[in-house]
């Protein structure tokens, strides 16, 4: 027990753990626990609760943040590049300390791509986790970050809201939470008086209610066995997964080449040197064979392209932090490569396509259709008076001001906050003074659902037993419920057949203009015998008169066209899911250019959901427009088009669109949406606009492009210094190139080529080509050529240096040529022209779909340029000053320099050259299978 307060944590914590209800009323329920922590239920924590006594708090309680796991130092990630074991080979040995500097570049490169990767990842964590909540303080509603949020805070949780910490029921209305389960089983619940206990981390679907802080951070129930989740999973995405293992193919071969290596120098030296079995073991011998083993690891290390792990982890963080420039809040890396492949676009309308700015735009009010908001003159006072009642009192938004600039804002539901608006503006009459009169005794709330697409609020009037209900909603739902109307005096007019065809009549006008049409109407009734609102399941929502229909619109976003336009180059399919009805749908989705040919469909949820599957897979291609859906068609139509084998996107903002979210390949969730709804996404848009999903779909197919254009690259430099230096060692030349120049030539390979290349800015031209397939291979046809033909062009080239120095350069004479050293100089031309084949060849691999130009956007490249002349840079210093680093180098002539320069030039001229060989369109490299296909097909065809 403390000082201050009369509950402790354990007490606290164990009741929500517990659920223990009976523990609760012993307590004396929530008015007494509110009293025990020194809060109050309606006002929340007091005026005179201090800084200091706030800080009491947290340290009694503890505070509303995380535990999670602590960042990895520098040092350690230097450590776990260093304790790869082929380094450690490396540098046990003696030798010459250009080995030493390269180790050294190699472990504080890749460190330096781990820590930053690392870091760029908790940025991102810490920017998904930043969540608001609404507390009550000195009895008034702030938003707070939920890391602020105490216990003995009373929180206000609206539908939508994701629950910030442990806490207990105070009052409310139709309150459904989403409680995600540790075992899997996530499930609606109810909650009330009788089940009072919320935790944290789930999310309000439905209703509204206070409710107490009892327990926060790793206090609460959910967090003590997330943590142990969260460390227990390394999630790769599955690229990562392929590229490990293409990756580890690679080593494969590399480690295969390196024993020939191996084996072929042994034999040959004891050959050569007609060494007797008995010497073998001799200290000089030894000392030899350790040589060449020290040179069969660099080839192995050389050969594994350590790049390629990390040239998509650098194109993944560089993508995930350009999204969040064009507002897409990455959550799941695994999204960014999915969006890569994504064919089909489950898209809101509201907010999406359009600017969710609404106003109302025209209206029938009392018997009179208005083309513009007509002058609160021109209505009778009574039917003003209902329909500012019923448009102030049924709507939980408000209209604001910005605290900051003084600009407005309005919180809260768009339609409300439209009626809301033409309510201060054009009627000049403030609801809020409506929704605190006296007239304004609120029982009862029945809170929009996307399912009965319409509100009521129910309120006491001080004759008793006498109510009114305020319903307002989609026009022709609510239509169906009416059987009166309000004529121009105010009067209740029984609707005559006529009379609603004619409604019927506005509401299609009003509907294929695009707006929305929504219904006002209340009912006066009566309640006998002091029934208690709160236990009244179905509002009373029969019998209303209708007192006006608001035409709202919601205009169209002015960039949407050219998005849409996008997403079709792309192949990407945008299907519009929409609860409005199907002429406003279908309207906007024309003006959108998304529903243009005859063969388009546009239809009700409702016959989607009477279709039978034949008829729905022959509709399904050529659907456009799903008007008055729900949540769940969303889901149904995702569960349609995945089996169609669409790479499905969705977009959602409500609560209960989780499901959808959570089934689609990607889900997508709005800035200005539920928290429920970010938190079940893959990607939030935090503009909520859909340019910005086409941009995240360029992102995602620059990830896949920016790895194929390293794997080129890679490849190429890999092939060559491997058969380059295995026809070395076979022959009479030995080493051309040595163990600390094998280890420059893979820092370029891996680490720099791995920065140059996959940090490149996405081109446009992505857009224009189809989808990229999931499982597609990851070396093109194009790639494949590309890389055979620079192979063969090197290779030929530096064999020919290797071989052909003396008959090229002449011998070398000793006296006018300063350069010549040692009998090396012709290594180091090997050496050197190889260099500046892979910088040259670098160009190449910026472009690998044929395109010509690839120079393009080269100045947006900054990483490309300054690796590409930090390269230069060092290979001019290796050559002409490495000997003084024991770099086994000579200084080149001006006329070898330029050889090499030219050499190296010409993998431009052969990369054009390729450019325009066709290629078959399957990729070859998708016919060449593992063997255990073939033992599998082999047992197959052997068995039948
Ligand atoms: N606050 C509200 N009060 C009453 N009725 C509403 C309210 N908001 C929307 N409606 C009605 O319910 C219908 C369906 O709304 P719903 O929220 O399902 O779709 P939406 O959000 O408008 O469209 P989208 O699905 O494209 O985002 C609307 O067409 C409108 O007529
Ligand atoms: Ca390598």
């Amino acid at each position: 027990m403390n000082l201050n307060f009369g509950i402790s944590k354990e007490v606290l914590v164990a009741l929500n753990t517990t659920k223990n209800i009976a523990k609760l009323q012993e307590i004396g329920g929530v008015q007494a626990l509110a009293g025990l922590l020194n809060t109050n239920i309606r006002t929340g924590l007091g005026l005179n609760e201090k800084i200091s006594e706030y800080k009491q708090r947290s340290l009694t309680y503890g505070s509303n943040t995380r535990p999670r796991a602590k960042p990895k130092r520098f040092l350690s990630h230097v450590l776990s590049v260093l304790r790869d074991d082929m380094m450690i080979v490396l540098m046990v040995r003696y030798e010459p300390i250009g080995i030493y500097i390269a180790v050294f570049c190699v472990t504080i490169i890749v460190s330096a791509a781990n820590w930053h990767k690392e870091r760029q990842f908790r940025f991102l964590n810490e920017l998904k986790e930043d969540v608001t909540s609404k507390v009550i303080r000195n009895g008034e509603t702030e938003r707070i970050s939920s890391s602020h949020v105490q216990v003995g805070d009373i929180i206000r949780l609206d539908q939508g809201d994701m629950i910030p910490a442990d806490c207990v029921f105070i009052e409310g209305f139709h309150l459904t939470i989403f409680e995600p389960n540790m075992t899997g089983t996530d499930a609606f619940i109810q909650k009330d008086y009788s089940q009072p206990f919320l935790s944290s981390g789930s999310q309000v679907v439905d209703g509204t209610a206070t409710a107490i802080v009892t327990a926060v951070g790793r206090n609460t129930q959910s967090n003590s066995t997330r943590v142990l989740i969260e460390q227990e999973k390394v999630k790769f995405t599955p690229l990562q997964i392929r590229l490990e293992k293409v990756s580890r193919d690679i080593g494969k071969i590399g480690i295969v080449f390196a024993i020939f290596i191996f084996i072929t120098l042994c034999l040959k030296y004891i050959f050569i040197n007609s060494i007797s079995p008995s010497e073998v073991f001799h200290t000089d011998t030894f000392g030899v064979i350790f040589r060449y083993l020290t040179f069969s690891i660099t080839i192995v290390v050389v050969a594994i392209p350590e790049g390629l792990p990390v040239a998509l982890s650098i194109s993944l963080s560089h993508s995930i932090k350009a999204m969040l420039k064009d507002n897409n809040l990455v959550r799941n890396l695994e999204a960014c490569e999915k969006m890569a492949c994504t064919t089909l676009i489950l898209s809101d309308k509201t907010g999406v396509l359009t600017t969710s700015k609404m106003t109302v735009a025209e209206a029938w009010i009392a018997g009179t259709k208005y083309d513009q908001i007509p002058h609160p003159s021109q209505l009778d006072h009574d039917v003003l008076n209902i329909l500012a009642d019923g448009i102030a009192i049924n709507s939980k938004a408000h209209l604001g001001v910005n605290t900051i600039d003084g600009t407005p804002v309005s919180i809260g539901n768009k339609v409300d906050c439209a009626l809301l608006q033409m309510l201060v503006k054009n009627f000049e009459i403030d609801y809020n003074r409506i929704r605190a009169g006296s007239d304004c005794d609120l029982v009862q709330m029945f809170t929009f659902s996307p399912e009965r697409k319409r509100m009521s609020a129910v309120v006491r009037w001080d004759v008793e037993n006498q109510y009114r209900i305020y319903t307002k909603g989609a026009a022709e739902v609510v239509l169906e419920l009416c059987n009166r109307y309000m004529n121009h005096q105010g009067e209740a007019i029984t609707m005559q057949q006529q009379d609603r065809q004619l409604m019927m009549l506005h509401i299609n006008i009003m509907s294929r203009k695009g707006l929305k049409p929504l219904l006002l109407a209340f009912n006066d009734f009566e309640l006998q015998g002091n029934n208690n609102f709160y236990d009244l399941e179905h509002p009373p929502e029969d019998e209303l008169i209708m007192v006006g229909i608001m035409g709202i619109k919601d205009p169209i976003r002015p960039d949407v066209i050219e998005a849409l336009q996008k997403c079709k180059n792309a192949s990407m399919n945008v299907v519009m899911v929409t609860g409005d009805n199907l002429q406003t749908a279908v309207s906007v989705g024309t003006d959108a250019g998304i529903y243009l040919d005859t063969d388009h469909v546009a239809l009700e949820a409702q016959q989607l959901r009477d279709y039978n599957e034949q008829q729905r897979e022959e509709m399904l291609p050529r659907l456009k427009i799903v008007a008055r859906a729900t949540p769940s068609d969303k889901q149904l139509l995702v569960e349609y088009y995945k089996k169609l084998k669409h790479i499905v996107g969705v977009t959602g903002d409500d609560a209960r669109d989780v499901h959808a979210l959570k089934d689609a390949h990607v889900g997508l969730s709005m800035g200005s949406g539920t928290d429920a709804a970010k938190e079940s996404s893959d990607i939030v848009i935090l503009d909520d606009d859909f340019s910005s999903i086409a941009k995240a779909a360029l992102w995602g197919r620059s990830i896949f492009e920016n790895v194929r254009k390293f794997l080129q690259f890679q490849i190429t430099a890999n092939a060559v210094a491997l058969i380059l230096t295995f026809v070395g060692c076979v022959s009479d030349k030995e080493f051309p190139l040595t163990a600390s120049q094998l280890l420059w030539i893979n820092i370029i390979a891996d680490v720099l080529g791995a920065s140059a290349l996959a940090t490149e800015p996405p081109s446009d031209d992505l857009m224009k080509r189809r989808p990229q397939f999931a499982y597609a291979s990851l070396i093109t046809n194009t790639m494949l050529k590309n890389i055979i033909a620079q192979t063969v062009y090197q290779l030929t080239l530096l064999l020919c240096l290797l071989f052909g120095h003396e008959q090229l350069f002449g011998q070398p004479d000793p006296e006018n040529d300063w350069s010549y050293k040692k009998h090396k100089n012709d290594f180091t031309l090997v050496f050197n022209s190889f260099v500046f084949c892979q910088l040259f060849n670098m160009f190449n691999c910026r472009r690998i779909n044929n395109e010509f130009n690839i120079v393009q956007n080269i100045h947006k490249s900054y990483l490309f340029i300054i690796v590409w002349i930090f390269c230069l840079v060092v290979q001019v210093v290796l050559v002409e000053a490495g000997w003084l680093l024991g770099f086994e180098t000579t200084g080149l002539s001006f006329l070898e320099w330029f050889v090499c320069i030219v050499f190296g030039s010409l993998t431009l001229t052969l990369g054009f050259a390729m450019r325009v060989i066709p290629v078959p369109k399957r990729d070859l490299l998708t016919y060449i299978k593992s063997p255990k296909f073939y033992i599998e097909r082999f047992k197959r065809r052997s068995n039948g």
